[in-house]
Order: C-alpha cells, then sequence, then structure tokens
C-alpha cells in the first residue's frame, strides 16, 4: 500500500499464549497512539481465505468470538503447509497490505521464523514483546486446552525464545505498568 521510505520507524512484535491478552494489550496501545500505528495481523491472510472459503464474514472470523475456535485447528493445518513451502509467506502478505504508519504492531508472532523475517527485513526497527501469563488467568478468560491447537507449532514454538526486548505478565494486576513499558520501547 503505497511506499514510503522512512515509515514503518518501528515495528513492534508482539507474541503469548493463548488468552494472555494479546488482542487486549494491542487494543489500549492503539488507543494511546492512534493514527500513528497500524495493527498488522500475520493469520489475516489464512483468516481472510477461510472466511471466503466457509462464506462467513471475516470480521466474526477475527472477533473474539465462538468461529474463531471452531476453524482454528482446519486454519493452522492449512498456514502449516504454506509456512512450509515458505516460511515468511504470511509475514511478507501482512507487511505488503499494511499502510505505512511510523509504527506497526504485529500482535500475533507465533514462530522464531516470523522474528527473523521481521528482523531481516526491516533490522533495528523490531521490537519484541513477550506476554505471560499463568493458565488460572487464561482459563478465567475462556481459555480451554485443546489438543493439537495448545500443543501445535504454532502455540510452542516461542516458548524457548530467550531474546525479547520486553517481557510483561498480564495478569490485570499492574496498574498501566505494563503499557507504559511498551510505549517507552517505541521512541525513536
Ligand atoms: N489486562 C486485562 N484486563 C482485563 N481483561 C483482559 C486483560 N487482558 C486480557 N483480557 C481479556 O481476556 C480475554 C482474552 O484476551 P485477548 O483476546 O486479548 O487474548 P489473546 O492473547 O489475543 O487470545 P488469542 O490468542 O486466543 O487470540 C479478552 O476478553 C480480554 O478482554
Amino acid at each position: 500500500m503505497g511506499s514510503d521510505p522512512e515509515n514503518p520507524r518501528v515495528i513492534l512484535l508482539i507474541s503469548g499464549k493463548r488468552k494472555c491478552g494479546k488482542d487486549f494489550i494491542t487494543g489500549q496501545l492503539k488507543f494511546r497512539l492512534g493514527y500513528e500505528c497500524n495493527i498488522l495481523r500475520i493469520s489475516e491472510p489464512i483468516k481472510k481465505y477461510y472466511a471466503e472459503k466457509c462464506g462467513i464474514s471475516l470480521e466474526e472470523l477475527l472477533s473474539d468470538g465462538p468461529l474463531k475456535e471452531k476453524y482454528r485447528l482446519e486454519m493452522i493445518i492449512w498456514g502449516e503447509k504454506m509456512r512450509s513451502e515458505d516460511p515468511g509467506y504470511f509475514c511478507r502478505i501482512a507487511c505488503k497490505n499494511s499502510s505505512r504508519t511510523p509504527i506497526w504492531i504485529v500482535s500475533d508472532i507465533r514462530r522464531k521464523t516470523d522474528i527473523e523475517y521481521f528482523k531481516k527485513t526491516y533490522g533495528y526497527k523490531i521490537r519484541t514483546v513477550r506476554i505471560n501469563v499463568n493458565e488460572t488467568v487464561r482459563q478465567s478468560r475462556g481459555w480451554i486446552y485443546k489438543q493439537g491447537v495448545d500443543d501445535a507449532e504454532s502455540e510452542c514454538d516461542l516458548d524457548d525464545f530467550n531474546n525479547w526486548d520486553l517481557e510483561i505478565t498480564n495478569d490485570g494486576c499492574d496498574d498501566g505498568n505494563n503499557l507504559q513499558k511498551i510505549l517507552a520501547l517505541l521512541k525513536f
């Protein structure tokens, strides 16, 4: 979507387990940063494909509703196939489709190959954030362990990645500190 040699100036890569609050925190950041920031989702092209294939609305699939869970496994399998052929496939589409705002937030980083793609393509602009939260809190937000999803590479590949620029705990008890810490990372 157009080219801008300056933008994006900084790219935030957000990672964390299901129901850790990736969308919640991304929404808070968007609220604070406004038009300066654009949210990218690597999973969006996969969901677009599925929405078209199944005749359902993309918005519903992207929201936190029941359809997301219903199609999750099927989408993971198709996504794996595409990634095995080209690891940067979905990252590249997400970047290509994004407007050139100064800040990009990629809200669903799931694999080492995702991080590698962004570091290789955008280098020093990258900031990585891992959101941690314990299972009890995730369960209170509706998370139920699902075989084939919670033990899949898409959910576990970054569990042993130790090179985050920032790790936060999003258990709802932080009084806004998490947001401040992330915003501090975005200065350029
Ligand atoms: N700090 C918080 N305070 C209050 N509610 C929160 C907080 N973080 C997350 N939630 C709530 O928990 C639920 C799950 O959060 P969210 O959808 O952001 O998780 P996610 O990591 O994006 O999940 P998934 O990987 O399944 O897409 C949502 O209803 C969200 O509003």
